[in-house]
């Protein structure tokens, strides 16, 4: 049994082994998410970005849920055409027990029941089987976002341009109309549909949910990104002012590095016997990429476990000419389709945080930091305050929203 039926999965890609499924997936779902094509979703992602720093500037206590939205709202709308309307959606929630099954239930060909496939038929009660009983018991929530959202997109009809589940299913039918068969079946539109969803929504919030915290705690750093988008002219920013803003750039860079979200990657497996630095690899080697330990390479990066953006700067320009971070969004030909796609709604939704607020220590209490380190590297809730950096950048922010509430009635 493939680790995709054990959780209840259709076909995924991120799930799929190397073999010609795999290729028909990443054929169908790369071409969108190229760095040419991602433009088209820039509309969504400023829109989320500004009702997510209204949410974090009106409701401070409640912050994270202002984030969480703003990733599975983008994701969701590109798969399925659907909005999320409230902080309390139904899809938010779909999200995150679907998100909750996949850390739980470990990443595939990580567990003992892939190294050894006979273990999946022993009794769940036995200590070392905690994966599989965790399977068993969230597979409901892989099966709810598989179905439950492509079934509302398919009540909702949109133009088939709108969404990539309207997109697959008007090529579908019209090969059904023309007996063409159809390679891509349902199954596999549904899959392809909710891994979009799924490998979108919670690497974004984690990583916005960090940038939060590293402002927090380097104040200084703040205040040179603030200082830069404030040399702007005064207004919110667009996709156009990102060009302008290197340090801020630079800051997310130096967020990937300091804490990589899977800091040994995504497990691959070798096809073919290899030879690396003279070390043999036997097929079917189960292999880890320690992208932490590449970059915390004190020998590459000075003071390693230090937030220092500017790192990143040539040394005439008062930086230490470091290289980029490498491997946050992993490798080769299995390499992450949707990280131009973050990069943009990262970038988009930072530069507004710097634009409209101020990020400190929260007013009382602790920030309460905590980190779970199940499968992925992530920092759990924590409290910080956030202010308005001005009453007019506040003001330019709530007619923005009240702006796009109205475009939305309009459109209904
Ligand atoms: C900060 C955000 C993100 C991070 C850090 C991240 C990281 C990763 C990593 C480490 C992999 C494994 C690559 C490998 O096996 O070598 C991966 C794969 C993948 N990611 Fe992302 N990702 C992010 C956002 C997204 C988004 C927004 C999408 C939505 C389109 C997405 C879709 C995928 C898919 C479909 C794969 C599987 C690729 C394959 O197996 O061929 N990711 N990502």
């Amino acid at each position: 049994m493939e680790p995709t039926h054990r959780m209840g999965w259709s076909p995924t890609l991120t799930w799929l082994r190397w073999g010609p499924k795999y290729h028909l997936h990443r054929k169908v779902l790369q071409p969108p998410f190229a760095k040419s094509k991602v433009g088209q979703y820039q509309d969504y992602q400023l829109r989320e970005a500004l009702i997510c720093c209204k949410s974090m500037l009106d409701d401070p206590e409640n912050w994270v849920i202002a984030v969480r939205r703003f990733a599975v709202a983008i994701v969701l709308k590109i798969s399925y055409g659907l909005n999320v309307d409230s902080p309390d959606s139904q899809w938010i929630k779909l999200a995150e027990e679907s998100a909750e099954a996949i850390g739980k239930s470990g990443p595939p060909a990580s567990s003992i029941m892939d190294r050894f496939p006979l273990t999946r038929y022993l009794p769940t009660w036995l200590p070392f089987m905690e994966r599989l009983r965790y399977a068993r018991t969230w597979r409901h929530a892989i099966e709810d976002i598989t179905r439950l959202p492509f079934e509302a997109a398919m009540s909702s009809p949109t133009s088939p341009t709108k969404s990539f589940v309207h997109h697959r299913m008007a090529i579908h039918n019209s090969n059904l109309e023309r007996s063409i068969p159809n390679d891509f079946t349902i199954e596999d539109i549904k899959g392809a549909a909710a891994t979009i969803v799924i490998a979108g929504n919670d690497t974004t919030a984690a990583t916005l949910m960090l940038l939060v915290l590293y402002l927090l705690k380097n104040p200084h750093v703040q205040s040179l990104a603030h200082s830069e988008i404030s040399s702007l002219p005064h207004n919110l920013p667009t996709f156009s002012s990102l060009p302008s803003l290197p340090f801020t750039h630079l800051l997310l860079q130096e967020t990937y590095r300091l804490n990589p979200l899977s800091p040994l990657g995504i497990p691959h497996s070798s096809l073919h016997p290899d030879t690396y630095k003279g070390m043999y690899i036997p097929p079917n080697t189960i292999i880890y990429q320690n992208i932490w330990a590449m970059n915390h390479n004190p020998s590459i990066y000075s003071d390693p476990d230090d937030f220092i953006p500017e790192r990143y700067l040539p040394v005439d320009q008062g930086g230490r000419g470091e290289p980029l971070p490498q491997g946050n969004f992993g490798f080769g030909r299995r390499v992450c389709i949707g990280r131009h796609l973050a990069e943009n709604s990262l970038m988009i939704v930072l530069a507004t945080i710097l634009a409209t607020m101020e990020i400190g220590e929260p007013e009382t209490g602790e920030v309460g930091e905590e980190w779970s380190f199940r499968g992925q590297a992530i920092v759990m809730p924590f409290r910080a305050s956030f202010r308005p950096r001005s009453d007019k950048m506040k003001e330019l922010l709530d007619e923005a929203v009240k702006k796009l509430d109205e475009e939305e009635g309009e459109d209904c």
